[in-house]
Order: structure tokens, then C-alpha cells, then sequence
């Protein structure tokens, strides 16, 4: 499956192993003059960067900053575990239709072995637990009503049922349209209309062309969802998705989850040997050297409108054929492009709409390493998510700072994960609301102090699925938002750009410049990144060739 179609000049060292890829020193890897830029190796640009070689047939260069691939899902070794340092949840990876991640991986000819399962844990402060259980029982009902007439009140089942209902139009775009169908610019409409003409119909039909926020099926006009319990998991479950409550969260996004959660057979997957075998299988996927990692980008080069190329802040000049997909994040552009915003019109334009997008708040992480003697695997789950200060509430009160905690047990689900012998690893992270500014200019003290303070409730998170953690911890890692914005190169700390404000595609008016990530509609995650990067990789050719290569 390693097999590459880069169009690359002959000096370039093909001997070179994968892993002298996905660790190679900028200053070693040989360069080239590609057909497309990739700046960073975020999901996004992967999948941009793969679309473009197997599928298109350019040469391309991923240029990442930091000396690991993969961005918010890359994976970083201390004492003999690798820990994942973001996502673990994905869904409709194995069951069609598949999400754009796996159409990717299919379409590049990319394999991975995937782990699927049907529960995840929610905890409350006190007695409070219950299992989200996936799918549909063999009567066809829906598992999760068991839970929702034990915790809801008397109308939540009826509401959750009708709300599904209600939501199902908005599924079209996710079901059946592929992400190969897209590209980030107007052209757009005549893949559509050529080759999806039934379900482009039903997507101008919905409200907002379907990328509008949840709040008209929570608050009306199209439904009203009136049970506190259920609004408040709505609020929880967005929260995850968006960093934002449901109201605010995309529509398309929501009903795309409540539907793949609870269809029959649905299920979470996860790949085999974690979210580092998804990035080596796309590393990988680019052959020998695409991947030049510790290679910042300090400026892309524009004149006369068009992309020329990027500086590199090393001062190594790479020119580009045809043109730059830029996957960092949309606010780092102010200072890719500040060398040409004074005398580039199209560039000041794209500068002026990238400072009215909002961003979501920032990340606290716990990493553990814990001692697993007697802990029994089979009476815990995968994922948890954890409400410190209790469930239900308004959604300010659900998605309140150190309130709602996701807790990451991978190693329940995938016994080859990299631990010590006789160890596990967890995830603990308060998502999305962690404020940046309270951790600016600490001194040292002040920091650790914070850490500690701050900590309590991720530990707390822990203990309430393995009580005795802190005496079984021998790695213990708090990472705040400086931690997110330094190894991540996300600014502030950010979990991404809100609903209301993320570009809704990803052209700019700039010539051969397009972005991808989680500032494009449809925004945060990995299957939504994926779909940005592909669309912005099919913008690099015709619609006619587009058409022809799916
Ligand atoms: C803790 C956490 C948990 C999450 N959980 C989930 C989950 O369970 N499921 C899910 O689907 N999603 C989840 N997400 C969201 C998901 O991980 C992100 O939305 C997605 O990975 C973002 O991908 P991206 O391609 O947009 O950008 P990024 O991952 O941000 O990648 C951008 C890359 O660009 C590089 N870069 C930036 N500037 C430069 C420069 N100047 N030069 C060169 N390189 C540069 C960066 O180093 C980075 O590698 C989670 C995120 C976090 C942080």
C-alpha cells in the first residue's frame, strides 16, 4: 500500500525506511520544486496532500513545523508510551456510508485494521452512571431509550425520537454526497449537478443549504426540545463536537452523530494501533521525504495575486508549481502573510475575513501511565465522559469550565498500543473552555501552581474509573493551553474556529492558494478536516477531471 505516484526528481533518496520519514531532519530531506505546497501535516493537509498525489497524480511537499506529524492527532513517546495527544472518537469508519476519513484512506488505497465498539461510559458527580449503549436492539429500537426513559423525564424518549426525525434531511450531504464530489471553490455546483443532481435538490431544500446551527431543532421553529435531561446530554454530546453547546453546534454535524450513534449496527471506531497508525498510514501514503517535519513555514510568497511559493524560517526559499494548501490554523496566516498584506489587495481581503472568525477556547490535558495489577479491563470502557459538576443544567452549566471531562481508555480497546509491560495509559482533557488568559505570563511558580490547581478536577475525572490512579501513576503529564499552543501551533490554545464564523469553504481570491482544517466548514474533527482537505485538493484541477476520478 506504499505505493506513491510523486513526480520527483531523481536525487531524491527513495531508500530512505518510513521511519527516517516521519522522523527526518528538515535539513536532511532533499528538496523540490512541487506541483502543491501542503503547509503542515494536520489531518487535513494529509488528506489534501494524498488526494492530490494518488488521486490527481501532482507532485506534492508537506512542510510541518513541529518534529511530529499528524497535528492535534499526532502521538508523542515518553518512557515507553505513546501517548495520543487529541482525538480518539471517530464514527463511520467501518460501516457505509463511510465518513470522508475512510473515503480518503479508500480512494488512496490506504489500509488500516479497525477496532469497532458499542459503549462509552458517562459519569455524574454523585451515584449517577449510565452507558451509552449504540444502535438498535433486535427489535429495532433504539438502545439509548432504556436510558432515556430511566433518566429522562416523561416526554424525553418521544422528543429524542422526533428529533431524529426531524433531523433526518439534514443527513443527505454526509450520506450521499462523496467527499470527492466537493472542491473549494464555486465550480462546486456543476460536480454536483452532474453527478448528484437528486441530492443537491434536497440539500437546497434545507434551511441554510444545510450548514446552519442546531438551534432550530432544539428550539424551534422546525423542533422544541423541552426535557431538561436530554437537553443537557444534547449540550454534552455538542459540547464534545464543537466546543460550543447544541444550539450553536452545525446542524449537519449533530444529526450526522445522533443518526450514526443510534442506526442499526452503529458504533465507534477506532484504528488499530491508535491514531499514530492513521497518521503513519497518510505519512506513509506520500512516499519517501513528502513529509519534512521541523520545517516551519515563516511566510508564503505572493505577487501579482498569485502564489509563488513559501520561506521557510530556516530562510530556505521553496517555489511551487502550481500552488500552496495551507492546513495550519486560519489566524497564523496574519503572519504567513503579513510580507505581502500591504501590497496585495486579494491578500488584505483574505486577512480582513480571517479576523472576524471567532475562536473556541482552549485544552486541559492529563496524560497518566498507570500500574494496571487488578485492574479488570472488562468492567471499564474505552471512552468515559465525565460530568465533575453534574449534568443537567442550562448549557452554560454543562459546558462550564472543569465540568465536563473526557476520559480516554484506548488501551481497552487495543492491546498492541505502545505501554510498558503491565501498564495502561489515559486521556483525561476538559475541552474546548479552558481560558488561555489565565495562564499568561505566569512566572514559573505561579505556573506549576496553576497546574496543580487546575489538575484536581482532571484527576478527579480519572479517579472515578480507576479510584486508586494517583497510587498507581508513574507518568503523570499536565498539559495547559500553552502546552496546546506550543506543540500543536495552535494560537491561544484553541480548539478551533466557532460555528458561526468558519469560512464556508476554503478558496481565498489569492491565486493557488486554498486552505483546509478546522476553520472550513464543516469544521472541528477528524472526518469534517478530512472533507476540507479533499475539497481543497480537487480545486487543483479541472471539474471534468474531478468528475472522471471517482
Ligand atoms: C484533545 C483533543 C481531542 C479531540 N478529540 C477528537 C475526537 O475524539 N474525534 C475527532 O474527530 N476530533 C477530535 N478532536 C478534533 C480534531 O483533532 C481536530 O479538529 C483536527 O485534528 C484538526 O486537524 P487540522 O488538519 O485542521 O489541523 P491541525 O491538527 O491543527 O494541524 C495543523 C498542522 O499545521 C502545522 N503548522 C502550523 N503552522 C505551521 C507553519 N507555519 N509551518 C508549518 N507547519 C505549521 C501544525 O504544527 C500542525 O501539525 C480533538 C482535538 C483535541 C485537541
Amino acid at each position: 500500500f506504499l505505493k506513491t505516484h510523486q513526480k520527483r526528481p531523481e536525487k531524491v533518496d527513495s531508500k530512505a525506511n518510513s521511519e527516517s520519514v516521519l522522523f527526518a531532519d528538515s535539513n536532511s530531506a532533499p528538496t523540490f520544486n512541487p506541483d502543491v505546497i501542503v503547509i503542515g501535516s494536520g489531518i487535513g493537509g494529509l488528506c489534501a496532500a494524498n488526494i492530490l498525489n494518488h488521486v490527481h497524480k501532482k507532485s506534492v511537499l508537506v512542510l510541518e513545523s513541529h518534529y511530529l506529524p499528524g497535528g492535534c492527532a499526532h502521538s508523542f513517546p515518553i518512557k515507553g508510551y505513546d501517548f495520543e495527544s487529541g482525538p480518539t472518537i471517530l464514527l463511520g469508519c467501518t460501516q457505509a456510508p463511510l465518513n470522508p476519513l475512510r473515503q480518503v484512506l479508500d480512494i488512496c488505497s490506504l489500509k488500516l485494521d479497525w477496532i469497532s465498539y458499542k459503549s462509552w461510559g458517562v459519569l455524574g458527580d454523585g451515584e449517577e452512571q449510565w452507558d451509552l449503549e449504540l444502535g438498535k436492539d433486535a427489535n429495532n429500537r433504539i438502545k439509548f431509550e432504556t436510558v432515556l426513559s430511566e433518566q429522562g423525564g416523561a416526554a424525553a424518549a418521544s422528543e429524542f425520537a422526533d428529533l431524529l426525525d426531524k433531523t433526518k434531511p439534514l443527513i443527505v450531504p454526509a450520506t450521499e454526497i462523496p467527499a470527492m464530489a466537493l472542491r473549494a471553490d464555486s465550480k462546486v455546483l456543476f460536480t454536483l449537478l452532474v453527478k448528484h443532481f437528486r441530492s443537491l435538490v434536497k440539500l437546497l431544500q434545507l434551511p441554510d443549504a444545510g450548514t446552519g446551527p442546531f438551534e432550530p431543532y432544539i428550539n424551534g421553529p422546525i423542533h422544541v426540545v423541552t426535557d431538561p435531561w436530554l437537553r443537557s446530554w444534547l449540550d454534552g454530546l455538542a459540547f464534545s463536537l464543537s466546543g460550543l453547546p447544541a444550539a450553536r453546534t452545525p446542524a449537519s454535524a449533530m444529526s450526522y452523530v445522533l443518526w450514526d450513534l443510534h442506526r442499526a449496527n452503529g458504533s465507534l471506531d477506532y484504528p488499530k494501533g491508535g491514531m499514530k497508525s492513521l497518521v503513519n498510514a497518510l505519512v506513509s501514503g506520500l512516499g519517501d521525504d513528502v513529509v519534512r517535519l521541523r520545517s516551519h513555514v515563516a511566510s508564503i510568497d505572493v505577487t501579482d495575486n498569485n502564489v509563488r511559493g513559501v520561506t521557510l524560517k530556516s530562510g530556505e526559499s521553496i517555489k511551487c508549481n502550481e500552488g500552496v494548501i495551507c492546513n495550519a490554523p486560519l489566524w497564523n496566516l496574519k503572519n504567513l502573510l503579513a510580507p505581502a498584506e500591504s501590497s496585495e489587495d486579494s491578500v488584505k481581503t483574505l486577512l480582513g475575513e480571517i479576523e472576524s472568525v471567532n475562536m473556541t477556547r482552549s485544552y486541559l490535558h492529563l496524560h497518566v501511565g498507570l500500574d494496571a495489577t487488578g485492574i479488570d479491563q472488562t468492567k471499564l470502557k474505552p471512552h468515559y465522559t465525565v460530568f465533575e459538576k453534574g449534568m443537567v443544567g442550562d448549557a452554560e452549566h454543562v459546558c462550564t469550565e472543569l465540568n465536563m471531562i473526557a476520559v480516554s481508555n484506548v488501551c481497552n480497546l487495543d492491546d498492541s498500543l505502545e505501554v510498558p509491560e503491565g501498564k495502561i495509559m489515559m486521556h483525561a482533557y476538559a475541552c474546548g473552555n479552558e481560558d488561555y488568559g489565565i495562564w499568561e505570563n505566569l512566572s514559573k511558580d505561579e505556573y506549576e501552581l496553576k497546574k496543580k490547581e487546575r489538575g484536581e478536577a482532571l484527576w478527579s475525572a480519572i479517579e472515578k474509573v480507576v479510584p486508586d490512579a494517583r497510587e498507581r501513576c508513574e507518568v503523570e503529564l499536565l498539559g495547559s493551553p500553552l502546552t496546546h499552543e506550543r506543540f500543536l501551533r495552535r494560537p491561544r490554545g484553541t480548539y478551533g474556529a466557532e460555528v458561526e464564523s468558519l469560512l464556508k469553504d476554503g478558496s481565498t481570491g489569492v491565486g493557488g492558494l486554498v486552505l483546509c482544517g478546522d476553520g472550513i466548514f464543516p469544521g472541528i474533527g477528524l472526518p469534517s478536516v478530512a472533507l476540507s482537505g479533499v475539497s481543497a485538493a480537487n480545486s487543483f484541477v479541472s471539474v471534468w477531471r474531478q468528475l472522471k476520478s471517482y
